[in-house]
């Protein structure tokens, strides 16, 4: 399983999570962080696997404001989510993004909302989808126990695309069980954010989600 944490804006020292997730015994688990595009640099230095949040559909140019994908790889990502439900992108958008992390040879992930966004997204011919209900976002309660049905149709959305196209669930995940349970219903990763940004103790919160894989 893919465990994407997405640090978002969140007021948390993304090394101290970061050597959190890279020291962690994450077993059969692949542990990635996504942290403010600022912190890209110290996150990657710790060694652990890191995304951008966002790329712009850019190349180098007169392009004020925007997440170059050269500068985001010279930084030491490898990987970015594009279309975040607190970032959403133009469908032209997303396909510059893609084309941007392409050049880059980035891993990339595109969120959806739900199962009819997901089949659009894998379209785009991604690495990953995510499905997430905006809904259940920050809720702490798992998208995995409070809408299974949703997985399960996401990830037969993007199996009647593209079936390479590998599908993750996120929303409300923090514990190890929610990931288990992901598992179950065909989800390939977990995308989460405040179960770890917002815990009292990250390195322990971690653990615990790669714990029972
Ligand atoms: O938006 C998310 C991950 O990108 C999910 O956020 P929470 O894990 O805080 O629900």
């Amino acid at each position: 399983m893919f465990v994407l944490v997405n640090l978002k804006a969140y007021p948390r020292d993304p090394v101290e999570v970061a050597e959190a997730a890279a020291s962690v015994d994450s077993g059969a688990a692949e542990i990635a962080i996504a942290p403010q595009t600022a912190h890209i640099d110290a996150v990657a230095e710790t060694g652990v696997q890191t995304w951008a949040q966002h790329l712009s559909p850019v190349e180098h140019g007169s392009h004020t404001g925007s997440t170059l994908a050269e500068a985001a790889a010279d930084a030491g990502a490898t990987g970015t989510l594009l279309n975040h439900s607190e970032n959403r992108l133009k469908l032209a958008d997303i396909d510059g993004s893609l084309d941007a992390a392409d050049r880059v040879g980035f891993d990339t992930c595109v969120c959806a909302n739900n199962p009819d966004q997901i089949r659009a997204a894998a379209a785009l011919g991604p690495d990953a989808v995510a499905v997430e209900p905006p809904e259940l976002i920050g809720s702490g309660t798992p998208v995995s126990k409070a809408d299974p049905d949703i997985v399960r149709d996401a990830v037969e959305a993007a199996e009647s695309v593209d079936p390479t196209v590998d599908v993750y669930c996120g929303a409300g995940i923090s514990t190890g069980e929610d990931v288990v349970a992901a598992r179950e219903l065909g989800a390939e990763g977990v995308l989460l954010a405040s179960g770890v940004a917002k815990a009292d103790d990250p390195a322990a919160a971690l653990a615990d989600l790669v714990d029972p894989l």
